[in-house]
């Protein structure tokens, strides 16, 4: 990455001893001079910062949040039934519905009833942090002196990088169909769907492992529920698999293309 040699790591036992020592691959300094908050802290003050931020995330005050995230999942639904009303049924790109979607329910929960000047809080640091938490993303750097990670010698100042969404992608951990979308992989749980171990990091892993993990679950099961209640839907035809590193998370760069059937 300019003038820093980057090396990318797959193998999941390399991964592993790098999300499990915070203390030896740490995040790399252009972006703490980026960046600032918990994702680019190290050390004792990611600890603390950690520590602070924990108790907000823990499930039982997750349930609290809630009602939020159903208010702003019906308004959402709101809108589809309108341009859905005349015949049941349409092709509805539902992906800047559903960015908007979590736009909103992060806005209402951390600045509650403000939740139209949150909305725009929200986009202006989205925008500004765009090109600092791509680069942040996964990066580790193992300091400015030569390390050891497995069997490999790493010279000082080489930046390391978890490609989670190619890992995510390998035909060697999840077989030749490994780039279609094809959920139902899933469907014995996680660790039949891959063949190697360790090889699914959605949060990342480690004491560093998103904190915000069961926010969003919580939040994706909750919309899920509600959308279910008032539609059925297929894939359209229209739509192309082609998931990219957008931001912080993977996005469909061609948009979630569906067909919407409302539920009388
Ligand atoms: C589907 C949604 C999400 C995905 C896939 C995701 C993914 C990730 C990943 C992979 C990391 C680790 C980054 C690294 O190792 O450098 C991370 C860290 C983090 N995420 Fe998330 N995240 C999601 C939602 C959220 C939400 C909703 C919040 C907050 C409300 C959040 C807050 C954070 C924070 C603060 C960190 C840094 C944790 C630390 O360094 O201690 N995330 N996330």
């Amino acid at each position: 990455m300019g003038p820093t040699p980057r090396l990318n790591i797959i193998d999941p036992k390399l991964v592993k001893e790098i999300l499990s020592n915070t203390e030896l691959f740490q995040k790399p300094a252009t972006i703490k001079l980026l960046l600032t908050g918990i994702l680019a802290y190290d050390g004792e003050k990611w600890a603390k910062h950690r520590k602070l931020v924990n108790p907000a995330f823990q499930i039982e005050k997750l349930k609290l949040l809630v009602p939020a995230m159903y208010s702003s999942c019906c308004e959402m639904i709101s809108n589809w039934e309108a341009l859905v009303s005349t015949k049941g049924s349409r092709e509805l790109d539902v992906w800047p519905y559903l960015s908007n979607l979590t736009a909103n329910v992060i806005s209402r929960t951390t600045f509650g009833s403000n939740y139209e000047e949150g909305k725009l809080i929200f986009q202006l640091l989205r925008e500004q942090s765009d090109f600092a938490i791509q680069r942040l993303q996964s990066s580790f750097i193992p300091g400015w002196r030569k390390t050891k990670l497995g069997g490999l010698v790493l010279p000082g100042g080489v930046e390391i990088f978890v490609p989670i969404m190619e890992i995510h992608h390998d035909p060697d951990f999840w077989g030749e169909d490994s780039k279609d979308f094809k959920p139902q992989r899933f469907s014995e749980g996680i660790s039949k769907a891959s063949k190697v171990q360790g090889t699914f990091l959605p949060f990342g892993g480690g004491s560093r492992i998103c904190i915000g993990q069961n926010f969003a679950l919580v939040e994706a099961k909750t919309d899920l529920a509600t959308i279910l209640k008032r539609f059925s839907f297929q894939l359209s035809p229209s739509y192309v698999h082609a998931p990219s590193v957008a931001w912080v998370t993977v996005q469909p760069q061609h948009g979630a293309h569906l067909i919407l059937q409302k539920l009388f």
